[in-house]
Parts: structure tokens; C-alpha cells; sequence
């Protein structure tokens, strides 16, 4: 039998920092072939872009298809004498796995996978299909990844029915908190452009920097919006400022700033650029300057409230005792991908420590995760299921 913390313990000694695969998928290919899943390893590659390795393993081809989902790829460990336990030996201590991934989140993917392969020993003919989709390229820039294996996925005739994602949810305890949607995100690079020339003549030249200040305080000074039922209010953060002027009498010729906005559903990508091109103009008076935007495929979304909700916040409240809130808080995820091929939601570990040195979880949170995607999969393949294929 496959418990969650041999398997976690496996993959967090894999070193897979993005986009190395580092033997991750491997093993956990290697876990669900031995319980009777159809695995199969691809590689996604584009220009400029390293290759990627994926991974797609289905048990079953009945209907209803529920895609359990996630990523093997982690952040680099930074410094790893500053964490207490090897980021990639996989060490318990004091009932807690340390490792990079351990919550984010190669903990919740040990987690699913023990507990699709308890419940296919148990029921080996069960009436639908369990589909795994995990991508060694979200932490990354998520261009060879989960959106590419979904597409070939359609191209060989896969149908999914739900998804339930394993990043971590939970602010502070398990059972806090599933994700039904995600803000969007828009990164934008603004360059003003002014004429070069001596401080003491400000008059033959023009500084941009007062241009970018004032471009950036209309940006700033009025939110984006209010915030909607389903989400927070719309976030613009300034990144960097950059003029790079090592000289003490030198006015300088150009100015740049970044800065990301995480959007709510009152703007889509296209809505929001042209408030934000609106501001710019109006605010510019004469100054020049260049606005990029970098692409994006994150929009706002939200996976409206449902049986497939009521199911695994069931199956959550059952286990913890406490029922989770539907938040929309967050960062993006690979489920705005998903969301285009069937109904998405997320659960997995308390996200406290992802991305920080001595990245940990308690291995009692691992084993109650675990149970919690088992009471998922009984109860969504139930003869009486309310579910499948609603
Ligand atoms: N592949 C992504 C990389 C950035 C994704 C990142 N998401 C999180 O940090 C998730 C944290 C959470 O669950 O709140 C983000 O929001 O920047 C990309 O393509 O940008
Ligand atoms: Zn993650
Ligand atoms: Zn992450």
C-alpha cells in the first residue's frame, strides 16, 4: 500500500526545480502504473522556452472523468544552508516532512495519488474514470505545461467531467479554505522617454523621471475598482523603478517602470489595458512614452457553487470538523487553464511555509489530506452521486 508519506518523501528527494524534471514524474508514474493506471510521460517544448516534462496517467475510460491535478515542479531552495533539513532529502522531524514542495506541493500530489490508488485496489470497477494532469511547469513561466498536455489530452479524445487541483489552499489550518476561481493577472512595462542633458541646464533638457512619477500617481491614486461579491478589490503594484544613472550632473534620457495588476471580473485583459492606456494619456501632457504589455492567459474566473463544491467542502468538513470558505484570494494557478476544458476547483495543504526555507508539513496534515480526497472520490462515484456528469 502507497501511504502519502512515502510517496512525498520520494518526490521531494527528487530535485525538480522548474523546469527540471528531476526524476519526480518519473516516480510518480512509476506509483500509479503499479496500481493499474495508463501513464504517459510528454514533453512540451517552444522557442525560447525550455522543454517540459508532463505527465497524464487515466485509470478507467468510462464517464465521468474527475482529473485530479497539479505540479511536481518546485521553487529553487535558495540558500540550503539556511534551512535545518536538506530541501531535497525528504527528512521527518517532530512529525513534520521538510523539502522544497513539501506543501506546494508535492505533498497534496503524494496525497492523491495514495488515495486514487487505495480507492481503485477497493473498487477496481468503479463506474467512471480518474484522470491524472500534473505539469513540471507552473512555478515557471507555464507555457509548456498544464495548458499544452490539456490540448493534447482533447486531441486523443479525453473528456473531463471535474478537476480538483492540489495547490495549497488553507491560510492557516486544513479545512480553511477551497478556491473557486482566481484573480487575473497583467504585467506592464512602461518607458518614458525624455531628453539627455546637464543638470545645471535643465532648460535643453527634459528629465522623464517627474513624467514617470506622475504617470505612475495616476495609475496609483484611484482604485481599479471596488471589489465584486466574488472577489477582492483589483491590486496595481509597482515592480521596479529603473533609470540607472550613475552620474551626479547628468539629467538622464529615459525612465522605465513595471508593475503587475491582479484583476477581479469587473475587467478582462483587454478592458483593463485600456483603462490603463486611458490613465496614461490623460495624465501624460505631452510626455512620451512606450507602454508594453506582457501576455497573459490569466483572467479572472470563478467555478460557480455547486454539487461538485457541496461534494468536496462535504468531504473537507467531514474530515476536519470545519467548513471551508470559497475564496477566489490568492495568486493565479494552473486552473485557468482547466477551467476551459471542465469545472475547476482547488484544495490541498496550508500554504505558510511554500516557497520559504524549511518548507514543511505535518505528516498528520499529509494523511487527513489524503482521507479527505478519499471521502472526494467515494463520494463522487457513489451510485447515488449527484455529481458526475451535473
Ligand atoms: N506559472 C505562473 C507562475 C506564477 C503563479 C503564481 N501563483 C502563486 O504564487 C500561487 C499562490 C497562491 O496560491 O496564492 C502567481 O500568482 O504569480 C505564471 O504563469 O505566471
Ligand atoms: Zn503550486
Ligand atoms: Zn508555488
Amino acid at each position: 500500500m502507497t501511504t502519502p508519506l512515502d510517496l512525498a518523501r520520494t518526490l521531494l528527494r527528487c530535485p525538480s526545480v522548474t523546469p527540471e524534471e528531476g526524476g519526480a514524474l518519473r516516480a510518480l508514474g512509476e506509483a500509479l502504473a503499479a496500481g493499474g493506471f495508463a501513464v504517459e510521460h510528454v514533453t512540451f517544448s517552444a522557442p525560447g522556452t525550455p522543454d517540459v516534462a508532463n505527465l497524464y496517467a487515466r485509470y478507467g475510460t468510462a464517464s465521468p472523468c474527475l482529473v485530479l491535478a497539479g505540479h511536481t515542479d518546485v521553487v529553487p531552495p535558495g540558500e540550503a544552508e539556511a534551512w535545518s533539513h536538506d530541501p531535497f532529502g525528504g527528512e521527518v522531524a517532530d512529525g513534520l516532512l521538510y523539502g522544497r514542495g513539501a506543501v506546494d506541493m508535492k505533498g497534496a500530489i503524494a496525497a492523491m495519488a495514495a488515495a486514487a490508488l487505495a480507492f481503485t485496489q477497493k473498487e477496481p470497477g468503479f463506474a467512471g474514470s480518474i484522470a491524472f494532469l500534473i505539469t513540471g511547469d507552473e512555478e515557471g513561466p507555464a507555457v509548456n505545461g498544464t495548458v499544452k498536455l490539456l490540448e493534447w489530452a482533447k486531441a486523443k479524445g479525453e473528456r473531463f467531467d471535474h478537476c480538483l487541483l492540489g495547490e495549497p489552499t488553507n491560510p492557516d489550518a486544513l479545512g480553511d479554505m477551497i478556491k473557486i476561481g482566481r484573480r487575473g493577472s497583467l504585467t506592464g512595462r512602461l518607458t518614458v522617454h525624455g531628453t539627455q542633458g546637464h543638470v545645471a541646464y535643465p532648460h535643453l533638457a527634459d528629465n522623464p523621471i517627474p513624467h514617470l512619477l506622475r504617470l505612475l500617481r495616476a495609475l496609483l491614486e484611484t482604485p481599479l475598482d471596488r471589489g465584486t461579491p466574488r472577489f477582492d478589490p483589483s491590486n496595481l503594484e509597482v515592480l521596479t523603478v529603473d533609470v540607472g544613472n550613475g552620474a551626479t550632473n547628468v539629467i538622464p534620457a529615459s525612465a522605465r517602470a513595471a508593475f503587475n495588476v491582479r484583476f477581479n471580473d469587473v475587467w478582462t485583459p483587454a478592458t483593463l489595458r485600456g483603462e490603463i492606456e486611458r490613465r496614461l494619456d490623460e495624465a501624460a501632457g505631452g510626455a512620451r512614452y512606450d507602454m508594453e504589455f506582457l501576455p497573459t492567459n490569466a483572467a479572472a474566473f470563478v467555478t460557480e457553487p455547486g454539487p461538485f463544491v457541496e461534494l468536496v467542502a462535504e468531504a473537507v468538513a467531514g474530515e476536519t470538523g470545519r467548513r471551508p470558505a470559497l475564496s477566489t484570494t490568492g495568486g493565479t494557478s494552473d486552473a485557468r487553464f482547466i477551467k476551459d476544458y471542465c469545472p475547476v476547483i482547488e484544495f490541498g495543504l496550508v500554504g505558510q511555509t511554500m516557497h520559504q526555507v524549511d518548507e514543511r508539513v505535518p505528516v498528520t496534515d499529509l494523511d487527513r489530506l489524503a482521507a479527505i480526497y478519499r471521502r472526494v472520490l467515494d463520494r463522487y462515484f457513489a451510485a447515488d452521486s449527484r455529481v458526475a456528469g451535473g
